[in-house]
């Protein structure tokens, strides 16, 4: 690839995002260098040869093409002045839910090229979903760039509207989570029903994948797909007769995407 990659944060989303490029042969060891300050952290990344250092002072590199900030919300303003010395070539790249364009712009000045991404954590697999949105100064090689080596991580998508990262966040950012608990939600189910937990959580895991390739896979509308698992009268009728009820796991996921995207924009604020 031949460019230098900085990753500030190396905890779950950054080391998600690492393990992808690195999964997918997008860069060798001796293009990233990776600052974190927890050390077991560190040496995550030192385990696949890259060069890790407790803070910004003990890089090596003058120079980055691309600063990759994995950090909580409420560090940036902290953690980013410190990387102001790699303008104007570099890129900043930032994954922090609810930090806008308006704050780096605020903190690195005008001139910065800032490129905001919400990804999520299958990230790691290859499987994630990284939702871009940039500033008018960056370079369309540089958005090239960025999007090739965010392809590791899954599919890439844009918005044009800045404020839509919120609902974004709400959606991909957040929804593994929400996908996590279905999957504990349907072994706890599944053991009360009488299975031994091994057998429960097979079937939850497998049923969840394989519903998602399914859906993801044949071009067919989920309801449509929900309909062919619904024989009349049949027990997927009894069930979803539960969920589907009075709109019962909808207005659950209405109230908790807008609990999520509230949460994304005080985060912002
Ligand atoms: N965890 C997730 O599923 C997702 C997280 N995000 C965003 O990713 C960011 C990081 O979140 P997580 O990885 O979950 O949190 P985390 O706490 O696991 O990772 C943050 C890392 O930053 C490190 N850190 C603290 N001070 C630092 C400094 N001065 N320089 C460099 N590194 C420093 C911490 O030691 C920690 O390892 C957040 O802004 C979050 O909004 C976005 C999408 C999904
Ligand atoms: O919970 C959070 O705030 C972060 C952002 C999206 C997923 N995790």
């Amino acid at each position: 690839m031949g460019k230098t990659i900085i990753l500030v944060g190396c905890g779950n989303m950054g080391y998600a995002m690492l393990k992808g490029w690195l999964a997918a042969g997008k860069l060798k060891a001796g293009e990233i260098a990776v600052v974190e300050p927890n050390e077991t952290l560190r040496s995550r990344a030192v385990s696949h040869g890259i060069h890790a250092a407790a803070a910004p002072e003990e890089l090596e590199a003058s120079t980055a093409d691309l600063v990759v900030f994995a950090v909580k919300p409420q560090m940036i303003r902290d953690v980013v002045p410190a990387y102001r010395r790699f303008m104007p070539d570099a890129t900043f790249l930032s994954v922090a839910a609810g930090t806008s364009i308006a704050t780096f712009e605020d903190i690195l000045g005008t001139d910065a090229a800032i490129i905001r991404c919400m990804p999520n954590t299958p990230a790691a697999i290859g499987e994630g979903v990284m939702v871009l949105f940039a500033n008018a100064r960056v370079r369309p090689e540089a958005r090239e760039f960025v999007s090739d080596l965010l392809s590791a991580n899954g599919a890439v998508a844009t918005v044009e509207d800045e404020a839509l990262m919120d609902a974004v966040t709400a959606v991909s950012g957040s929804g593994p989570a929400y996908l996590f608990h279905f999957i504990e939600c349907l072994m706890a189910a599944g053991e009360e029903a009488g299975l031994p937990a091994e057998t429960a959580r097979l079937l939850a895991m497998q049923t969840i994948y394989g519903a998602a390739a399914l859906a993801k896979t044949s071009g067919e509308d989920p309801a449509r797909l929900r309909e062919q698992v619904t024989s009349p009268g049949g027990t997927t009728a009894a069930a979803l007769s539960v969920l589907m009820g009075e709109d019962r796991l909808k207005s659950l996921m209405r109230e908790a995407v807008a609990a999520a995207k509230k949460r994304s924009i005080e985060l912002g604020a």
